[in-house]
């Protein structure tokens, strides 16, 4: 009996080793687990009631492109007027057709660099002699490459943290102006990024000015709800848009790795953020101030746990992982 016993743990003993040798020779190749994306299938549709921005007039920065602009049209489709503000003109002016004629709701397209604060101040001339001031600003414009930060001249730095932090701050505080001169309330929604709250390599003009942003918005959370202005910021996961990606993973070399890193195992769509960006900066959310909501189908948490690499032990491996730890005696 003993000897049986003992010929069984011997014989374990060797299937431990030599998977354990395997485990550390090939790492977790082809033992990952079917895709998990069917789980979590994007919705595409509006999802605030129509009509819910009826009578209300939002800005965009960086409406005519890739997430601005599928905020714009969630905004116009749920009867918003909308204005895109930002440098290239016939760009917008293509979007702002294009939306509404779908919705029927009127988009402006207004140029404005918002590195320039006089650019910024004539924007929102414009904007009041169209629409008046607006109820709801998604800044939402930005500029990003990436970049060995040793590679960085000075005027790269000013370029992405001028356009990212003093841009939002110009759009901002020229609005929060007026806006509090006129004693109207409204919405500011900040879209930043995950890396704004852990920081990043290879990114950091971007992690810098996004941090500086996110310390804005709370703060002006804090200061300015006395003018009935609410102050929120979304930090969006990877998306697909040309904007970003081009400049982020120029080959496509690093988009499987990031999808596999994802727990809801694909990346998020413009529809997916542009439906969050509308509930936060509607009435539905006017409780909602100082908040960042962090929407990344869960990549900032895999990326910080260190063994969430975990994943792709399989259940046969994670027996042998608990015998070996179990038969483990003293330390
Ligand atoms: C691990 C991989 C992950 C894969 C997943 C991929 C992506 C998604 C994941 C996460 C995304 C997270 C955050 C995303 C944040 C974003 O902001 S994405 C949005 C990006 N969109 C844009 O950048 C659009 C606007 N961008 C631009 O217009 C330009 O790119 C630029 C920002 C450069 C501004 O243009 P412009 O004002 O015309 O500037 P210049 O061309 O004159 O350049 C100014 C200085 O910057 C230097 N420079 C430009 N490009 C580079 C570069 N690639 N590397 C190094 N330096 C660069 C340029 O030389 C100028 O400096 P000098 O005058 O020469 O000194
Ligand atoms: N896509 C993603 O995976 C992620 C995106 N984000 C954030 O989402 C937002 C939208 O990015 P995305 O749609 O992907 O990329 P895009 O490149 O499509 O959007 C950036 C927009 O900013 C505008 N812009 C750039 N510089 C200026 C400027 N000086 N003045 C006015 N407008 C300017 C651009 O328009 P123009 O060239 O006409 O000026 C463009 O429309 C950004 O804040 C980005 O940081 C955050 C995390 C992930």
């Amino acid at each position: 009996m003993a000897a049986r016993v003992l010929g069984r743990a011997g014989r374990l003993a060797a299937v431990v080793r030599s998977s354990a040798l395997q485990l550390r020779l090939h790492g977790s190749a082809g033992l990952r687990f079917g895709s998990q994306a069917s789980f979590f299938p994007p919705l595409g549709d509006a999802m605030l009631p129509s009509g819910s921005f009826n009578n209300h007039v939002a800005l965009i920065t960086g409406g005519g492109t890739g997430l601005g602009r599928a905020m714009t049209a969630t905004l116009s489709q749920l009867g918003a007027q909308c204005i895109i503000a930002s440098r290239k003109l016939d760009i917008l002016q293509r979007t702002a057709e294009e939306i509404s004629s779908q919705t029927g709701n009127k988009v402006h397209a207004v140029q404005c660099d918002v590195r320039d604060p006089q650019a910024v101040s004539q924007c929102v001339d414009q904007m009041e002699a169209l629409t008046g001031l607006p109820d709801v600003i998604i800044n939402n414009a930005a500029g990003n490459f990436v970049c060995p930060s040793e590679r960085l001249s000075p005027n790269a730095w000013k370029t992405i943290t001028d356009i990212v932090l003093n841009g939002t701050a110009f759009v901002t505080l020229e609005l929060g102006k007026r806006l509090i001169q006129n004693q109207k309330g409204a919405s500011f929604l900040a879209i930043t990024t995950i890396y704004a709250e852990s920081g990043s390599g290879f990114v950091v003009p971007s992690a810098s000015a996004k941090a500086g942003v996110e310390a804005l918005y709370k703060s002006l959370a804090a200061e300015w709800g006395r003018y009935g202005h609410r102050f929120n910021i979304i930090q969006p996961g990877p998306i697909r848009t040309k904007g970003a990606f081009s400049r982020l993973d120029p080959t496509g070399a690093f988009e499987k790795a990031t999808i596999d890193r994802i727990p809801t195992g694909r990346l998020g769509t413009p529809a997916e953020i542009a439906n969050l960006a509308a509930y936060v900066s509607s009435n539905y959310a006017s409780w909602m101030s100082g908040a960042v909501i962090r929407f990344d189908g869960g990549e900032y948490v895999s990326l910080a746990g260190e063994f969430n690499e975990l994943r792709s032990v399989t259940p046969d491996q994670w027996k042998i992982l608990e015998v070996m730890i179990r038969n483990t005696k003293g330390s």
